[in-house]
């Protein structure tokens, strides 16, 4: 082998060795592709085979893996914690633990049983069951010819995959389940990723899919027959359970697979596409880029549509699939950026299941976040959780902020108040599998490594990267703060060797960038550096553009006497940890950039600044002239950090807060987000169905001025629509007279209406309005504006409303705390006056303070519309027989829980309760009678344009708006009202 170090070359003499050639340029080239320590695919063959033993006594696999041998079966890998190679169970891995971090172990010999926990922890009624929900399974799934699994250990992600192994495995109480999504299906070009063409009676030309499934049996034996694909993945139903057999017998990790459809796209040339990774794209696409603090330019808003509803799509799948399998008091885990939406469609179903949600990567400031057309949604989506966790704290506190700055919900430094419960976030700074690094990074064939490389480099320092090729890894940051090293030190020239390693992305919207423009750019500046400090026989920058396997990998980071770590952005940094393991003995300084997130939790690595190019060239060459001493006390803090903060240590702390925090949430008051697919596919399914909408604060925004809050064009139309349907019946039930409600929204001929806090009514269809005040002795309005009139003088900008019932004082224009100290006494006053020789009620409102009757308010207009419209008979073509199927209550201030309260009452008696939805609007904080929260009359014009255009949809005989808008989640402004 060539040890010439002035030669980039590979690290070991394996067949993958460059030639001479590729040597000589493999800054410029890419080398040949390896993999981990096993090849993928014996390491799959391994893992299936294993599985199976395990899983089909008595059955000779041997045909099936002809390739497997025992050594293969045998040999152990560190990338993936999936690998069901490295030993389950509390024997191997406590033995280990052991050998290797006594500390660990002795937190590991604590192991709470669940016993201990539910005794701890009276309030909580635990399962046992901890459901993980990632975006895809702990390995990458190869689907061969005969309908068999081959298993590949998925690349990235090894801590969580670590945690998942710890979890999983005897060292925890818990009974572990990791639901995620398959990933792409490698399928073998020949097997159909679509139904196969079957034959016709007289010709063998391909069919449409439709047909395919209808077609006669073929003869030949051989063809596989289609059946009709879950979700449109054409994989035969019998090799689906298979792999689902499989994946839950496994002993490391017990996996629950989620189908997602690859969807074949036909292109412009009539090609059919498979487009497996649309699953990943919003989430890659825009969450990635976001949250890193890049941006891309808008593409057209129809792109954009259809990535957000695959996103929408595939967390309701994670939704379904994670309803199936959860038990009441099972504790639910959900992982990173994929999964936002999730906790908050898994609080619709469940309101009281236990929740949390723990984010990888970075969180962006508001500033930032701001920018991503879907943030309301987003944040929404997550704030289902009880428990959110972050990596660092700087995460968290932006996270706050967003919450309160977009979506207006108190918060403070520990948490959120969101949908009448409270939302707790934390910072838990990831961990790695410290023992196993120790366990793999000295073994033999590491150290020959290791032996091989110090050699090639002797005389000379080496400083080690490893790092993703995306933008926001900072390698070109790297090497431009190396070439100025090399610059301001030129003692140091020929003296030191950086070794790059950079790995292809995985990333979405990095490849095409990472392929166009930070490859070449790196490759430029590897060339530069080389091209101006480097001699016939020395380049250095020593670049590796590839997989390194573990070997290689561990020898490289124990050969390094820096490491170095340039991320402009990135959530936590593994290779930093895993650098310090490594060099426990040699004392290597790190030098870290702060903006990763792992700079957070090692306060002793050298923290730079990676935009700051001469001050990293500064740090380089201090680290470089660091005393022995300085390096080693370093280095031994840093590394028992690393020890002690591991990946089991990380998992088990989250759980644990999980249920301290749930041990204080109130979930008995959660008001989960409306579930808008759920609302519509009840309202489509139902014969006939009732309305009662709230006006203020509902259907319009709150404003100063009373006589400002019109209603919108758009809610016009949605609520005409509606109204206009047969098997509608659309009420506004307001605390506004007649002739506002006449003057705004009197067009609507098929609505009804309630003024006045029910005081009148008039019915869908005719002029007349009922007066069900009219024998009530209204002396009390006089006693009332007199002392309305005394708070009137006494607070400017404060007036009087008055109705024909009922009255309103009005102090939203006065000065606030003024006004609101005022409303408070007037209240006391009338309250201990007027109310107590009078049968009305004081009650106090959005700024102002109402009086009305008591045997009047909305709660009796529930009552009769309810016993109007609700029948025995089974007719449901006519409003005057048949069962209400489908009944909507939004409102959102207190009159309005009067409202709810009696829809409650009818809920289960009268009415089916799964289709009754009450929905109260506002404040996050709110407690209330309703089932459901929205935020803001905005959501609730969606709502209801969604049901309107569900039917003119149809009607139109256009694209399905409802199927796509109950996707997406909203409906399209234009294309339907
Ligand atoms: O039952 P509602 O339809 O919600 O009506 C309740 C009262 O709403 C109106 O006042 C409130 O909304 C105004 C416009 O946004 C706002 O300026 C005021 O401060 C709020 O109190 C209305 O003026 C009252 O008559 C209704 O009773």
């Amino acid at each position: 082998m060539d040890s010439d170090p002035g030669q980039p070359q590979r690290l070991n003499s394996s067949q993958h060795e460059p030639n001479q050639q590729q040597r000589r340029h493999n800054h410029l080239v890419e080398l040949p592709t390896t993999h981990n320590s096993i090849s993928d695919s014996t390491l799959s063959s391994a893992f299936t085979r294993r599985h199976l033993e395990a899983v089909t006594p008595g059955i000779d696999l041997s045909t099936y893996f002809p390739s497997t041998s025992p050594s293969e079966l045998a040999r152990p890998s560190y990338f993936s914690a999936a690998d069901p190679n490295i030993p389950p169970g509390p024997a191997n891995s406590s033995n280990l633990v052991e050998r290797q971090v006594p500390a660990m172990a002795a937190a590991l010999a604590r192991r709470e049983s669940l016993s201990d926990i539910r005794a701890a922890n009276p309030d909580l009624s635990l399962s046992g069951n901890i459901i993980s929900a990632t975006f895809t399974t702990p390995h990458a799934l190869n689907y061969c010819k005969g309908g068999h699994w081959d298993l590949k250990a998925r690349r990235g992600q090894s801590a969580l995959y670590d945690s998942f192994a710890h979890l999983s495995s005897d060292a925890t109480p818990w009974h572990h389940t990791v639901v995620a999504w398959t990933g792409e299906i490698d399928f073998p070009q020949d097997l159909p990723s679509s139904p196969p063409e079957a034959p016709t009676s007289s010709t063998t030309v391909g069919v449409s899919s439709l047909n395919a499934l209808s077609a006669p049996v073929p003869v030949d034996g051989n063809t596989r027959l289609p059946t009709p694909p879950i979700d449109g993945l054409w994989v035969p139903r019998e090799d689906q359970q298979r792999l689902e057999y499989q994946l839950s017998h496994s002993k490391s990790i017990r996996t629950v697979p989620v189908w997602l459809s690859d969807e074949n796209e036909v292109n412009n040339e009539g090609i059919t596409l498979k487009d497996q990774a649309r699953w990943r794209r919003y989430a890659e696409h825009d969450l990635y880029t976001l949250f890193h603090y890049k941006q891309h330019e808008p593409s057209d808003g129809r792109k954009e549509r259809v990535q957000w509803a695959d996103y929408y799509r595939m967390n309701q799948k994670f939704a379904n699939r994670i309803i199936e399998i959860y038990k009441p008091g099972d504790i639910v885990i959900v992982h990173d950026y994929y999964l936002m939406l999730l906790p908050s469609m898994l609080r619709q179903r469940v309101p009281n299941m236990y929740i949390s949600f723990y984010l990888h990567s970075p969180f962006p400031s508001s500033e930032f976040l701001r920018c991503l057309p879907r943030r309301k949604e987003v944040l929404e989506g997550v704030l289902g959780a009880n428990l959110i966790g972050f990596q660092s704290y700087s995460y968290s506190r932006h996270f706050l902020s967003c919450c309160t700055r977009i979506l207006g919900f108190p918060s403070d430094t520990l948490g959120i108040d969101a949908y009448g419960t409270r939302v707790q976030v934390g910072v838990f700074p990831i961990g790695v599998d410290a023992a196993k690094v120790e366990s793999y990074a000295w073994v033999d064939s590491v150290t020959e490594k290791y032996n091989t490389l110090k050699k090639m480099y002797e005389g000379k320092k080496i400083i080690v990267g490893r790092d993703r090729l995306d933008s926001v890894r900072g390698v070109a940051q790297k090497l431009q703060a190396f070439e100025r090293f090399l610059e301001l030190y030129p003692e140091w020239r020929e003296q030191v060797v950086l070794i790059q390693v950079t790995t292809p992305t995985t990333v979405e919207a990095e490849k095409e960038d990472a392929e166009n423009k930070i490859a070449s750019r790196v490759n430029e500046l590897v060339m530069k550096i080389n091209g101006q400090y480097g001699s016939l026989g020395f380049s250095p920058v020593q670049h590796y553009p590839q997989y390194l396997d573990q070997d290689e990998y561990f020898a490289l980071l124990r050969a390094g006497d820096i490491g170095l770590i340039t991320s402009v952005r990135d959530g936590m940094n593994t290779t930093s940890l895993e650098y310090i393991i490594c060099q426990k003995d040699l004392h290597g300084p790190l030098i870290l950039s702060e903006f990763s997130g792992t700079a957070g939790s090692l306060g002793d690595a050298i923290h730079i600044n990676p935009w700051d190019l001469s001050g990293v060239a500064e740090k380089i060459h201090l680290a470089l002239t660091m005393s022995a001493e300085k390096r080693m006390a370093m280095q031994n803090s840093l590394y028992r950090h690393v020890t002690s903060h591991n990946v089991q240590s990380w998992i088990t702390k989250f759980v644990r807060k999980v249920y301290t925090v749930l041990g204080d949430s109130n979930l008995v008051n959660a008001t989960p987000l409306l579930d808008r697919a759920l609302m519509l596919s009840r309202y489509r399914s139902a014969g006939k169905r009732l309305f009662m909408f709230d006006y203020d604060g509902t259907l319009t925004p709150i404003v100063s001025e009373p006589s400002a809050a019109v209603p919108s064009e758009r809610i016009i139309n949605a609520l005409r629509v509606l109204a206009d349907d047969p098997k509608n019946a659309v009420w506004i039930i307001s605390g506004r007279d007649q002739d506002f409600l006449k003057h705004h929204l009197g067009h609507i001929q098929k609505m009804g209406f309630s003024a006045e806090h029910g005081s009148f009514m008039k019915s869908p269809g005719s002029d007349e309005w009922e007066n069900l005040a009219e024998k009530f002795d209204m002396g009390w309005q006089e006693e009332v504006l007199k002392v309305f009139q005394k708070y009137t003088d006494m607070a400017t900008g404060s007036f009087i409303e008055r109705k024909r019932c009922a009255l309103t004082w009005h102090y939203r224009l006065a000065d606030p705390e003024l006004g609101l100290q005022l409303s408070r006494e007037c209240e006391k006053e009338l309250s201990a006056g007027v109310a107590r020789h009078w049968d009305v009620e004081v009650m106090p409102g959005k700024a102002n303070v109402e009086v009305r009757p008591t045997f009047i308010n909305k709660g009796e207009i529930i009552k009769r519309l309810v016993q109007t419209y609700h029948s025995s008979g089974t007719s449901s073509e006519d409003k005057e027989s048949g069962k209400v199927e489908f009944a909507l209550c939004m409102g959102d201030d207190f009159t309005d829980e009067d409202m709810f309260r009696s829809l409650n009452g009818f809920s289960g008696p009268v009415l089916d309760p799964d289709h009754v939805f009450t929905v109260t609007v506002g404040a996050s904080t709110k407690v209330t009678l309703a089932r459901w929260h929205l935020l803001e009359p905005e959501d609730v014009i969606e709502c209801v344009a969604l049901l309107a255009g569900s039917e003119e949809g149809m009607q139109l005989g256009e694209v399905n708006l409802a199927a796509l808008s109950s996707v997406e989640g909203h409906i399209p402004e234009k294309a339907v009202l």
